[in-house]
């Protein structure tokens, strides 16, 4: 079974439009965790747009599922995260000013640092994963940080899946091979959907989790106005 993890960012978004707390992040992770999702996911970024770190130290009390906090290991990050000891820390090499994560790591360009940071999260037992796009060469270099898992970077894999499934998948595949031989856990995320996440989980081998947030919500937006629409209508009759 693959674990479904998911991103709430985009809640955070949407209740830091207007200030105040509607949505109420926390309601919106417990109620998701009821539903049946076996993990909560977040993403604080430096300017806090959406996550902030006020958030996530009070997910930390609620969150009872698998607890995922991804984000670029600046000093501030990793102080956040060993205060808080989730279950899972991703790293991921964004840019301070990057309006979505847009790379997984060079491994091999800081194998050192990432070798450091890793370390440090797991003497602090936090399990730990490496944002990686799907090159095998990367998932080697992951694998000698000592990290336990990767996440496999998905967008290349969602943008090219309705044009062409077989050619879209393929270097993931390989990429989990290579990541089951080093002994690597496989995570994966990144514009996954209900449209393109059943192919992934039938073609990569041993998918222990997925992360997914803007797909996600916007799906949820669209399968639930028809509904709401007409709640309205009811009440203005
Ligand atoms: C690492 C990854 O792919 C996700 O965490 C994604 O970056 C979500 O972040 P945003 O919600 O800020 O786009
Ligand atoms: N790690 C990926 C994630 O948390 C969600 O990414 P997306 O579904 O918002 O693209």
């Amino acid at each position: 079974m693959t674990k479904l993890s998911v991103n709430i960012n985009k809640i955070a978004t949407l209740r830091n439009s207007r200030g105040g707390n509607v949505p109420n992040l926390l309601k919106v992770a417990t109620d998701i965790e009821a539903f049946g999702a076996q993990g909560i996911t977040i993403h604080p970024r430096p300017d806090e747009r959406h996550i902030k770190y006020e958030d996530a130290r009070a997910l930390k009390n609620i969150v009872t599922t698998e607890f995922n906090i991804e984000g670029n290991p600046v000093p501030k990050f990793i102080d956040l995260v060993l205060d808080i000891k989730p279950t899972q820390v991703t790293l991921v090499p964004d840019a301070v000013d990057a309006i979505t994560s847009n790379a997984g790591w060079d491994t091999l360009t800081h194998k050192d640092f990432l070798k450091e940071v890793i370390a440090t999260f797991k003497n602090a037992g936090i399990r730990t994963s490496i944002f990686t796009d799907a090159n095998i060469k990367m998932v080697e270099g992951a694998a000698e940080t000592g990290t336990e898992r990767i996440e496999l970077y998905t967008e290349s894999y969602a943008q090219q899946f309705s044009l062409d499934k077989e050619n879209s998948i393929a270097p993931f595949i390989e990429a989990a091979k290579t990541a089951n031989k080093c002994n690597l856990g496989i995570n994966a995320g990144h514009d996954l959907s209900l449209d393109n996440i059943e192919y992934f989980k039938e073609n990569v081998p041993d998918l222990l989790e997925v992360s997914i947030g803007h797909a996600l919500i916007c799906e949820s937006l669209y399968l639930g106005l028809e509904n709401v629409v007409n709640m309205y209508l009811n009440k203005l009759k």
